[in-house]
């Protein structure tokens, strides 16, 4: 539905151009941009590790040719048109796709108001944004030493994820130590998980990171869709004793009511959610209480308009933000989260993997990293934007996500 109303001057905010941009400065973004007939552009992100082509050709083929024309101030007519208009609802493809376009319309949005956007969503909640790191390393001691780097770059938050004695790979262990790329080969590269193995790890790396660093600082471990109820039941128990700040991922999820089990065994506070991307995956977890983090963030859960709507439930039920931010979330992503996060009454903590110089150089941004916390500047719109030059001179590389077997080669949960 466009607004150019017969005789009157053509609308300065209709929809002229939007386009994708796939590029991969070192890993691959898919970025959408759009631009008004008055000359306001905006951008967001659109990608899904290991499909992101998926998601480039749903907006193009399906999305994007809808929306030349349209009045880009119509942000929930938008959002409802492709949610409803899809037919098929929901799933990772089509809300990372409604999500870009999304959060490009609420840059234009605050750049037209000329204000930043987390003025637009209703002012600032806090005086900044704090976030945690990922300490890894091969052996617990290796973790622990990463981990007094982050405490020293002035984190007040730190995940800790350690090799497993016996296993040749493990989740979040990687040679990279301010960033992490799980992506590593076109097909899916194949890891050995042994429960019983990785166990008795975790609380050992809590207990020599408590010994090492404190209580001052918090300390977070994701477990990666693992385990069983039960088995996440005992590990929560087991590492009471160590204060975590959170255990994600401790089960998957798609059984929302499986976390009644877990919550009768353990305090330790949970958190869930990235591989969600509606408020549906959430519902019950939220209104239940099963869960203390919600982890589902603006590029794979359409955008602002919905996590927003996630964020209220959540709020309603002592259930706290704490948006997930891999480095396969383009600064894009970030930037936008971060001005969600600074207004959301209901803030947690963000999640900060760092990007790579290379991609910084094709995503310049406006946030900054300060003591622990990062502010998502004072730019108009999201203070996010991209070099399109510089982003064509790194082609579409295919990578994919590993995959995990049990000992005896049953098929498990990356
Ligand atoms: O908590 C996290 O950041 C992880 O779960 C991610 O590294 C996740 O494995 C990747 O985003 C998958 O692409
Ligand atoms: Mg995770």
């Amino acid at each position: 539905m466009t607004l150019d109303r017969a005789g009157s001057a053509p609308n300065k905010h209709a929809i002229v151009d939007a386009r994708v941009i796939v590029t991969c400065p070192g890993r691959n973004f898919v970025t959408v941009r759009i631009e008004t007939r008055g000359g306001v552009h905006g951008i967001g992100d659109a990608t899904l590790n290991g499909r992101e082509l998926a998601v480039a050709s749903y907006l193009t083929d399906h999305v994007l040719p809808c929306l030349i024309g349209r009045d880009a101030r119509q942000i929930e007519d938008i959002w409802q048109f492709f949610y409803r208009g899809a037919y098929w609802r929901r799933g990772p493809v089509t809300m990372t796709a409604i999500a870009a376009v999304d959060v490009a319309l609420w840059d234009i949005k605050a750049k037209t108001a000329g204000m930043p956007l987390y003025d637009l969503l209703g002012g600032a909640s806090r005086r900044g944004v704090m976030v945690y790191g990922h300490a890894n390393g091969g052996t617990i001691d290796e973790t622990i030493e990463q981990a007094r780097h982050y405490r020293a770059m002035g984190y007040k938050a730190i995940r800790l994820q350690s090799g497993v004695p016996g296993l040749a790979a493990t989740y979040g262990v990687s040679r990279d130590k301010l960033f992490y790329e799980p992506a590593d080969s076109a097909r899916p590269t194949e890891q050995v998980w042994s429960t019983a193995k990785y166990l008795p790890t975790v609380p050992k790396l809590f207990e020599a990171a408590r010994e090492a660093l404190g209580w001052e600082v918090h300390l977070l471990h994701d477990v990666h869709h693992r385990l069983t109820p039960i088995e996440a039941g005992r590990l929560g128990k087991d590492l009471e004793p160590f204060r975590p700040f959170w255990l994600e991922d401790c089960t998957p999820a798609e059984n929302q009511e499986s976390f009644r089990l877990i919550r009768q065994h353990t305090t330790t506070p949970l958190a869930v959610g990235e591989v969600f991307n509606s408020v549906w995956d959430a519902k019950q977890l939220i209104d239940e209480q099963l869960i203390d983090y919600i982890r589902t963030t603006l590029v794979h859960a359409g955008g602002i308009s919905h996590v927003r709507r996630i964020a209220h439930l959540a709020e309603l039920n002592n259930v706290r933000t704490g948006f997930h931010g891999a480095t396969d979330l383009s600064p894009a992503c970030m930037g936008a989260a971060l001005h969600f996060d600074l207004w959301v009454p209901n803030f947690g903590i963000q999640e900060y993997m760092r990007h790579t110089a290379e991609t910084d150089a094709v995503f310049p941004h406006a946030y900054t990293f300060d003591q622990g916390e990062l502010h998502p500047g004072d730019a108009p719109g999201h203070g996010v934007d991209i070099d399109e030059k510089l982003a064509a001179t790194f082609p579409y590389r295919a990578a994919s996500l590993p995959i995990s077997r049990l000992e005896d080669g049953t098929m498990s949960d990356w």
